[in-house]
């Protein structure tokens, strides 16, 4: 059994909870993260778990980019898709000849991540637990979720294997996939949900709840299921979230069933408002949309697949943003009427 550290670069909520999981099961981990305090506390007095899955503190190696010395075969990608560009001019210098990087990430960074190191250096997972960082050393584990491996051409390879057991680690349910992409694709039509319930500051549940928000999660889901379809992609989900319900032609009634489960579902946990919406009202800061939700978008004008709810959803998280519209039900107001009009006149 190798020695060598697994890297995780960018230890919070989703790296900094993998991480204290792998150091506590003896796993050798080190963690790259670029909040300086966050690292003293980590490798100090000990990353704390929190929430109601359990709770810990566990004392993790961790560095600074400029401190990290050395080569790696195995590194955790876990910054926000923004960063993955800059995280990776930091990162392909200490990636060995036969190592890889694996996405634990929202979106489809696996694209960037395998034109920046090579296809055969990259590898793809899906997360969909919930976690907060809090503060230096301090993350809200709020609730398990899906956890699922695979090599990008579906190969089950040894390294496969092996990330797997690992992952099992931290999730006994974790899962092996020959359709790593299925599982991303699955992911995009929830994430862009969960962008629409981030334009207003009610729960990700209480905004699934709403019967008069439902036009916008069904236009989105359908959106992001056209694309995946054209694009011949088939889309894998968790618990009772199958995006496949959301394909073209599919009959509406499954589809409010899935968006009653998710209502349900994401009360469920202590993490109540999704990373996006904490982006924008705690953080302060330029979420994800752009490369999360508007690639799709450029990946359907490809297909000649149209995505107006997504691009008008991309336009007004960047009004958030750019302080020219309130986190309000006005805001998501401007989408409901636009995906009602749209279902009226098809
Ligand atoms: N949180 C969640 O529940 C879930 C998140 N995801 C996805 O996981 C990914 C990671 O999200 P999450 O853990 O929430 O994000 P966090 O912001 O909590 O953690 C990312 C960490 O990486 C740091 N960082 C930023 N740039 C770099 C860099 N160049 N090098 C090293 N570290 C860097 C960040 O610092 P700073 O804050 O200063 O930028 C931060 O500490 C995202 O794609 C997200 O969508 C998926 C499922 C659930
Ligand atoms: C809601 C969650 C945690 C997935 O369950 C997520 O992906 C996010 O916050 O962006």
């Amino acid at each position: 059994m190798t020695t060598e550290p697994i890297l995780i670069w960018g230890a919070g909520a989703i790296g900094g909870t993998l991480g204290a999981y792998w150091a506590r099961a003896g796993v050798p981990v080190l963690l790259v993260d670029i909040v300086p305090e966050h690292v003293e506390a980590c490798r100090t007095s000990g990353l704390a778990i929190t929430g109601p899955v359990e709770e810990f503190r566990q004392v993790v190696p961790a560095v600074t980019p400029q401190e990290l010395t050395g080569s790696y075969s195995r590194i955790v990608l876990a910054v926000k898709a923004g960063a993955t560009e800059a995280a990776l001019a930091a990162l392909t210098p200490h990636l060995a000849e036969d190592g890889f990087v694996l996405s634990a990430q929202n979106g489809l960074n696996e694209i960037t991540i395998a034109k920046a190191v090579g296809e055969a250096r990259t590898m793809g997972c899906f997360v969909n637990f919930g976690a907060d960082w809090h503060g230096p050393g301090e993350i809200l584990y709020g609730n398990r979720g899906a956890v699922v491996v695979g090599e990008l051409d579906g190969a089950m390879t040894e390294r496969a294997r092996e990330m797997h057991r690992l992952l099992s680690l931290f999730d006994a349910d974790s899962i092996l996939t020959d359709n790593i992409y299925g599982y991303l694709w699955g992911k995009l039509a929830y994430g862009a949900m969960l962008f629409g319930t981030a334009l207003t500051n009610d729960s990700m549940s209480a905004n699934f709840a709403d019967p008069e928000r439902l036009p916008v999660w069904l236009a989105l889901g359908r959106e992001v299921g056209a694309v995946a379809v054209a694009r011949g992609v088939t889309s894998l989900g968790f618990g009772a979230f199958d995006p496949k319900v959301f394909a073209p032609g599919a009959p509406e009634g499954p589809q409010v069933k899935t968006i009653a489960w998710l209502a349900d579902y994401t009360s469920k946990t202590a993490k109540t408002h999704s990373g996006i919406w904490r982006d924008l009202a705690v953080r302060k800061r330029k979420t994800e949309a752009r490369p999360q939700i508007g690639i799709i978008s450029a990946l359907g004008r490809e297909v000649g697949v149209a995505t107006p709810a997504l691009e008008t959803l991309v336009a007004l998280i960047e009004d958030i943003e750019g302080g020219r519209r309130p986190m309000a039900f006005e805001t998501l107001k401007v989408l409901i009427e636009q995906c009602r009009s749209a279902s009226t006149t098809v």
